[in-house]
């Protein structure tokens, strides 16, 4: 069996809620692998974004550890960690208006200090490798579809080399066709290059796609 490249021991994360405290993970342990797709389900409020984020190094437990390879991410540091380990792909995509695909990409690459590639070459291969023509690259994302902009924001996230994939409900707002190309291209990255993707979602078309689907509720986690 493989050794889980992300593990989740335990995690518990309170929030406070007016004067009071809201438990949202009540003890979540989960490991997720390399070369596979997971999908975390579950109803509105049950703790899936809350879940992202601290497997994404965006924010930390209450108690419980978020281990990357067997060690404590607090130990590697969070930023670190987003750094050069892991990269979430949100909702609101966040890509910048005012850069081309291709621009959005590099720029990533100079801020998280990718060393070793050109980055022009290497933002090149990634928009080639999610379906992003020479023309379309050259675009702002205003200029680009909604799966364009899907399909960019994943290549940035790529583009960092990192091994595991997150991603916050890809495709809410997509129609189905296009949908599928996404779920086809997480897949793809999943069993051909050997990422760990997990992917938030209420789709069930996302989750039969997916190699796991882990279901949350009331911040307690099980399989069906
Ligand atoms: N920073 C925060 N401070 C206080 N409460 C929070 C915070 N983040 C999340 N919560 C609360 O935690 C609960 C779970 O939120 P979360 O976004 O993880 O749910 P979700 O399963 O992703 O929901 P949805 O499917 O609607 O996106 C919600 O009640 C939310 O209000």
């Amino acid at each position: 069996m493989t050794a889980p490249v992300l593990r989740l021991t335990d995690v518990v994360r309170v929030f406070p809620s007016g004067n009071k405290k809201r438990t949202v993970l009540k003890g979540v342990t989960c490991d997720f692998e390399e070369g596979r797709v997971y999908s975390v389900v579950g109803p509105s409020g049950s703790g899936k974004t809350t879940l992202l984020a601290l497997a994404g190094g965006l924010d930390a437990p209450t108690s419980g550890t978020v281990s990357f390879r067997g060690r404590d991410v607090a130990d590697i540091g969070l930023a670190a960690y987003r750094n050069k380990n892991v990269a979430t792909v949100f909702q609101s995509l966040n890509l910048l208006g005012y850069l081309t695909a291709t621009q959005n990409i590099t720029s990533a690459m100079e801020i998280t200090g990718v060393r070793g590639v050109s980055h022009k070459r290497r933002a090149a291969e990634l928009l080639d490798l999610l379906g992003i023509d020479e023309t379309d690259r050259r675009r702002r994302p205003a200029r680009l579809s909604g799966g364009q902009q899907q399909r960019v924001a994943i290549a940035r996230a790529l583009a960092c080399d990192v091994d595991v994939l997150l991603a916050d409900e890809p495709t809410g707002s997509l129609d189905q066709d296009t949908a599928g190309e996404i779920i086809e291209t997480f897949r793809r990255l999943a069993h051909e290059e050997g990422k760990c993707v997990v992917i938030v979602t209420h789709s069930p078309q996302v989750a039969a796609a997916s190699d796991e689907v882990l279901h949350l509720r009331r911040g307690k986690l099980g399989r069906r």
